[in-house]
Order: structure tokens, then sequence, then C-alpha cells
């Protein structure tokens, strides 16, 4: 009995614990637009100094999510909170969280000082501490001697700099950045994502970003939230997310597609592409399984004879499809050298430690 109740108290401490210490809360918070529910009865905490990305398909709810958070969609039900305070009466303007859009919008008639400083201006900051703060954030954002400079001079990748510190200007307790990088190419994007992460992490900010990208966002993120039809499909940190899908939606979403039906029994599972072996542990019974690329290994006496359909060069690696004589198609990742040619005829075997059992 007295373990009981400890073990209780001490339950009902670590969730009074959680509660103080999210920054921010969703609590069944729901949006719909007539018959369309956009958000559905979503719970999330964010954390003071977390970084958390949403991630998901077109329509799932992404940016209504981000917009309730901000106060300009407003809920159907469920509960925002920032700081433990309800906000439901509380407008955008005095959420105290910042936001940066896609098309970061900066006022094109104001120079770079005149826009970083924008919100520092707006809540009547005395002009000495914010010249020092637009100074302090250009340098911060790689852009110190910008402050003149006409917007329409900037690239995209420093426009999107200035916004960010324009964002950024104003302290707010959360940060929400909708598709931050969109529009920028691959390349400068790939080299934003980790300085924006650094940035984050010097500063102590704490943020919800919503991008398109799984790349971007696994890259930014401490946590990887991932929507589906407005609910949360899987949240987790990203290397949670990327070894254990939680269902065969989140693995397509990471673009894993060689998934088939099979039988678990004794530590085998039988498949079209034929006995796999799978994790120890893994329960006996009928399942959906995955193999990731980095699982399926080409070897001349490889059991399953495939035939090479495609190979597509990714850098460090080539990617190459393979049909299998039977089974769902596959892919495996090969070394520049090693990589079959198109049509040639392969034998695979599988890595237990890539073999994936999706939870059903
Ligand atoms: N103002 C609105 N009126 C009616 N329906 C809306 C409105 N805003 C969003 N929706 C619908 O709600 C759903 C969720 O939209 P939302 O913009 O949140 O998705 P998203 O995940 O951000 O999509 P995307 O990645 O395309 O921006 C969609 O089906 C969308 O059509």
């Amino acid at each position: 009995m007295t373990t009981r109740t400890t073990h209780t108290a001490r339950a009902t401490a670590d969730a009074a614990e959680a509660a103080d210490t999210a920054l921010l809360r969703l609590d069944a918070a729901t949006v719909r637009f007539g018959a369309r529910t956009a958000l559905d009865a979503v719970d999330l905490d964010v954390a003071e100094h977390e970084i958390v990305s949403v991630l998901g398909p077109s329509g799932s709810g992404k940016s209504t999510l981000l917009r309730a958070v901000a106060g300009l969609t407003a809920l159907d039900d469920g509960r925002v909170l920032l700081g433990g305070a309800d906000q439901r009466d509380v407008p955008a303007h005095r959420r105290g969280v910042g936001l940066m859009f896609q098309d970061h919008q900066l006022f094109p008639q104001r120079d770079v000082g005149g826009n970083v400083g924008f919100g520092p201006r707006m809540h009547k900051a005395p002009r000495e501490q914010r010249q020092r703060r637009v100074a302090e954030l250009l340098d911060l954002v790689g852009l110190p001697d910008a402050q003149t400079r006409a917007v329409a001079t900037l690239s995209g990748g420093e426009q999107q700099r200035v916004a960010l510190a324009r964002a950024l200007a104003p302290e707010p307790r959360l940060l929400m950045l909708d598709e931050p990088l969109g529009q920028l190419d691959r390349s400068l994007r790939e080299r934003l994502v980790v300085e924006l992460r650094q940035l984050f992490g010097r500063l102590g900010t704490t943020v919800l970003a919503v991008t398109h990208d799984q790349g971007e966002a696994f890259a930014l993120a401490d946590r990887v939230v991932l929507m589906r039809e407005g609910r949360i499909a899987q949240s987790g940190t990203p290397l949670e997310v990327w070894q254990h899908p939680a269902d065969e939606f989140v693995a397509r979403f990471l673009g894993f597609d060689a998934i088939a039906d099979a039988v678990v029994a004794g530590g085998t599972a039988v498949t079209d592409w034929g006995r796999l072996p799978v994790p120890a542990g893994t329960p006996d019974g009928p399942c959906r399984l995955l193999v990731r690329p980095t699982g399926v290994l080409l070897s001349a006496e490889g059991a399953l004879r495939c035939e090479v359909i495609a190979r597509t060069f990714r850098g460090g690696h080539v990617a190459v499809r393979l049909r299998p004589e039977r089974g769902p198609l596959l892919e495996a990742e090969c070394a520049l050298r090693a990589a079959p040619r198109e049509g040639a005829t392969v034998g695979v075997d599988f890595d237990p430690e890539d073999v994936v059992v999706l939870p059903g």
C-alpha cells in the first residue's frame, strides 16, 4: 500500500512538473472549417528551449496548428496554454509569440535596420536599446553590415535572415516558423538549417516550426511531430521516428516503400520476398514489415533474385531500385563504385537490424 501511494504521489509530481516545464500546451485543440476538421483534438507539449518541427502532407493541419497557437485562428474546442495560461481571450499581438512565414514579407519601404527594429519600436523600446538589439541580431544572423541596405537589394537567403532577425527582435517566448526556408534552393537551405539550429541553441529560443521538407525538419528539431488528417500520427526525436515509424503511414511519408505482409514465427518472418530475419523479441503473428534500404544487401549468392530497374545518384551513395522475382519493389543503398548497372540481375540478403515490424 505504502509503495503504491508513493508511486501515485511521484506520478502526480512528475505530471505537475511536466505541466510546469511545458511552455506551450495544446489540450484537445480542435479547429473546424465547416464539415472539415482541420485540427482534431490535438494534444501537444513544447518544453522551454525545445525545437519542435511539425511535418506532414499538404492539408494535414500544420498551418492551422500554428495559426491556432498564434491566435490567428480561433479554436472550436480545447485549449492553447502558454506558460500555463489559457490563451482563449488573449489576442494574437499579446501572446508573446514570434511568427515567420514562408514568404517572409519584409517591409519593402524600410531598410534592413527598420525591418528588424520594427517589433521593438511597436513595443516602445527606447531608441538606444533598439539600435543595440538590431545590431546584435544582424550580427547573429550573419549580416553585420546590412543595417542601411534596401530590402530589394538583398538575395533570397539574406532576406530570410533579415526576416528571422525581425521575428527574434521582440524576444518572443515562442518562435513559430512556417516553411521558414521554403523558397530557397536546396544547398542554401541545408546550410541555413544548421545555422538556425546553432543560433536557437545559443539563444535558448523555443521553436515550433512547420515544414514539408523531411530533411529540414529532422536537421532542425529536437523533436519531430508528424501530422495526418488533423491528428498527430507520431511524435519523437528524429532518431526515434526514423528508427521506429509508428505505422505504415509514417513509414511511407518518410520515403520507406519496401513494405510487405508478413507472418512472424520464432524470429523469422515469412513474406513474399522469402524468409527474413526479424529483430530479437519480435512477437509471433501477422504484421506489416518494412525493410530499410540499408538492410537490403546485394550479393551474388543472395537468395532472392532481383532485377535492377533504376539507379539514382544520391551524393554519397547510389539508390538502387530492385524488382524482386516476387514481392513488392525494394531499394538498396550502394557505394558509388559497387552499384550494379540497370537491367542486371542481383541476389539480395536482408540485415535484421534494418527490418522493422510496423505496429498494427
Ligand atoms: N480558412 C480555411 N477555410 C476552409 N478550410 C480551410 C481553411 N484553412 C485551412 N483549411 C483546410 O483545413 C485543412 C488543413 O489545412 P492546413 O493549411 O492547416 O494544412 P497544412 O498541413 O498546413 O497544408 P500545406 O502543407 O498544404 O500548407 C485543409 O484541408 C484545408 O483545406
